[in-house]
């Protein structure tokens, strides 16, 4: 019995937000992994707020968690990000995208993550030669699909950015060796996470371990045949392998390889469901269809060479309009609990009681140290105080604002010194879908 009243109530010295620590050891994991609408907070979280106000403690996965919903505090976590607050992952999640892991568990590898990805996904990078491969690999990939009748754009997205990243990542690769690295990138998802409990999910888990495990042996193999010979190439291998050789570096073998498999995976999985989404909305609105097609067609009638690409600036100074629909509009609606942090001290937290949309007085809730805070960015963005007709697809609300950013009530990139570094990357592969 003691032990069952202090799993309810965990130690702590302060007050914990409310909420409910859900059965002994599974907590309550089962309710959070129920499946739940796109355009929706998660069901989860709409529960939870309803009852216990905009932050509330839990246990998903066997830790113990406090759930933010409320702008406020995301913000004071997102401040106090590297000193009271680290990243932080279940232990689940970090074990399937591996041990040598440092995305995942390494509290400042974001201030790497910056300089070395600048050049193949900074602005930059992408002028110089991304905005070329990215734009023949969507129309050869799309001329052959759309002779078909139809096809799943979420999975065609995926194939294509793989498909022109992986050179990019690792050129020169015999093309046996290139294509079996490709299929195991593609084969590699998070769809089993939908509904863990289930036999099929954990052999989808098993052939998804497979496929990790098989890419990043390739990579290795490639990482040091390419270390003994000194062999130079221009690609992101490259980058890390200057950055293993230098004293400071925070990588060794495992994590570089890693890294490279990891920025494949968030690179097609955040493009692929947004542009799947962006034409579920798109298909849905005259009015916003009408719209785009006369901003293209501009851009198509301006142009000396009809057949010629999309370029760098008809990307950033005639697309207004497709850029407002393209990653603001969409990524809103994703509907998860994507950021998540780990309290390294005992921190209180001011945060208003709110229920639904009334306030109640301010009251200052503590999060012991070793639990993990999660963000719940669809909350803030479903929020009627921060958007008016939230559940609504209207890209001209961003019409003026600064979509790449994060801020109090616009986090669909993250916020504070953790923003997505991919930002512009999944904007231009978008927006070259879309024209
Ligand atoms: C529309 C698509 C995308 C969405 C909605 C998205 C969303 C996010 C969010 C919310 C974060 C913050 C995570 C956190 O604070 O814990 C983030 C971080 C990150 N994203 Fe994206 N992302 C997208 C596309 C991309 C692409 C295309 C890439 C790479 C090519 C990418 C690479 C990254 C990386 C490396 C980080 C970690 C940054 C750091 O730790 O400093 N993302 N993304």
């Amino acid at each position: 019995s003691h032990w069952l009243y202090r799993w309810s109530n965990p130690k702590c010295n302060g007050k914990l937000p409310p909420g409910a620590m859900g059965f002994p050891i599974i907590g309550e994991t089962i309710d959070f992994l129920k499946p739940c609408g796109f355009n929706d907070i998660p069901t989860f979280v709409k529960k939870r707020m309803i009852r216990y106000g905009l932050l509330f403690r839990t246990n998903i996965f066997g830790s113990k968690t406090v759930v933010s919903a409320d702008p406020d505090v995301i913000n004071q976590i997102f401040r106090q990000e590297n000193t009271s607050f680290g990243l932080g992952y279940p232990d689940i999640l970090v074990k399937v995208f591996g041990k040598d892991n440092l995305f995942l568990k390494e509290v400042f590898i974001h201030k790497y993550l910056h300089k070395v990805t600048m050049q193949i996904i900074g602005s930059e990078g992408l002028k110089q030669t991304m905005i070329g491969n990215m734009d023949k690999a969507t129309r050869d990939h799309f001329r052959l699909k759309a002779s078909q009748g139809s096809f799943n754009v979420r999975k065609e997205v995926e194939n294509l950015i793989v498909a022109y990243m992986t050179p990019k990542l690792i050129s020169n690769l015999k093309p046996e060796t290139q294509s079996k690295l490709i299929d195991n990138l593609n084969a590699f998802n998070l769809d089993w996470f939908q509904s863990f409990f289930s036999l099929s999910s954990w052999k989808a888990l098993i052939k998804v371990l497979k496929s990790r495990g098989e890419a990043i042996q390739v990579m290795k193999d490639v990482l040091s045949m390419r270390r003994e010979s000194r062999e130079k190439q221009e690609d992101f291998l490259n980058t890390l392998l200057e950055e293993l050789d230098k004293e400071s570096s925070i990588f060794d073998q495992g994590s570089a390889t890693n890294l490279i498999f990891l920025l494949a995976f968030v690179a097609r999985e955040g493009t692929s469901s947004c542009t799947a989404l962006a034409v579920k909305f798109i298909s849905k609105d005259p009015k916003v269809l009408a719209e785009l097609k006369r901003e293209h067609k501009a851009i198509v009638d301006n142009r000396k060479d009809k057949k010629a690409g999309v370029s760098w600036e008809e990307y950033t100074h005639n697309m207004t309009f497709t850029n407002m629909v393209n990653t603001p509009s969409t990524c809103i609606h994703i509907c998860v609990l994507s950021m998540s942090r780990f309290a390294c001290q005992t921190r209180p937290l001011y945060c208003f009681e709110r229920h639904c949309t009334m306030l109640r007085s301010k009251a200052r809730y503590t999060i012991p140290a070793g639990w993990i805070v999660a963000v719940a960015p669809s909350a803030v963005h479903y929020d009627p105080i921060n958007y008016e007709n939230p559940f609504e697809f209207n890209p001209w609300r961003w019409e003026g604002k600064e979509m790449t950013r994060g801020s109090k009530t616009f986090m669909a990139f993250g916020s504070g010194v953790r923003l997505c570094v991919g930002a512009e990357f999944a904007r231009l592969q978008m927006a070259i879908f879309l024209l």
